[in-house]
């Protein structure tokens, strides 16, 4: 589990085929600042840009660990098949504070940005979601973009999705890969859990465990 509460940006260093299929995924090299590693094994889970991986190596001056991303997680996800800046959160401990919301590190679907514009001292961004992702996006919900915890500040449905919009704050924008978006980009998107279960409930009619009396 995570809280979209980035703590660091890595370089996607290397992309290596791992098969020579479109069947086969891809292992990644992620270089990160020093220190991040220290507390990190082989097994553990970090998400990149909010998709939740395990690490499989680590390099021997502890500045860079690897992955190995399936062809699935590929199809569902943006951006973890080229070099570049990611954002880096490394799963919660208990103790830890939730300073975002609860993350699974399972992308649910990726968006579009319409528009990334400075307001004032923030940015509004805007982000055009697939259809299917409409019942779990609310005014002043959470949802994660590329990882980042955020919260929705308008929804419009559309027939071609549901737009949504966030105030970016300056801090958000210095402290993750935010910064880089631009009109087209495509983003990774994780909707609310209890938006999810909710909207399950609705779905089935049933807002009770099975055999408790109603
Ligand atoms: C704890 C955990 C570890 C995961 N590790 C990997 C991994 O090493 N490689 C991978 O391709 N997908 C992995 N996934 C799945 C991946 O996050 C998922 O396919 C994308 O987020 C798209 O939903 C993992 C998911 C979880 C929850
Ligand atoms: N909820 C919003 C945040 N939250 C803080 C970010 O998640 C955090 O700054 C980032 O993960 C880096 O650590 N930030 C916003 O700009 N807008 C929000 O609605």
């Amino acid at each position: 589990m995570f809280t979209g509460i980035i703590t660091a940006i890595g370089q996607i260093q290397h992309v290596e085929d791992l098969g020579s299929s479109q069947a086969h995924g891809k292992r990644l090299s992620i270089a990160c600042p020093p220190g991040y590693l220290d507390d990190v094994v082989l097994g553990d889970s970090i998400a990149l840009n909010g998709a939740c991986m395990t690490v499989t190596a680590l390099a021997l001056d502890a500045q860079a660990f690897v992955v190995e991303v399936s062809a699935e997680s590929l199809r569902l996800t943006a951006g973890l098949d080229q070099v570049g800046e990611v954002n880096l959160e490394k799963a919660l401990r208990a103790a830890d504070r939730l300073g975002g919301h609860i993350v699974s590190g399972h992308v649910d679907g990726i968006g579009t940005v319409s528009a990334l514009n400075p307001v004032g001292e923030s940015h509004e961004l805007r982000i055009l979601a697939p259809r299917q992702l409409m019942p779990y996006l609310a005014v002043k919900g959470s949802v994660t973009v590329q990882g980042v915890s955020l919260t929705l500040n308008s929804v419009r449905d559309l027939q071609e999705g549901c737009e949504f919009s966030i105030n970016l704050i300056a801090h958000t924008m210095a402290h993750t890969t935010l910064k880089h978006l631009r009109p087209g980009s495509a983003v990774n998107l994780e909707v609310d859990l209890i938006a999810r279960y909710v909207a399950r409930m609705l779905q089935t009619g049933s807002a009770l465990p099975t055999g408790q009396p109603r």
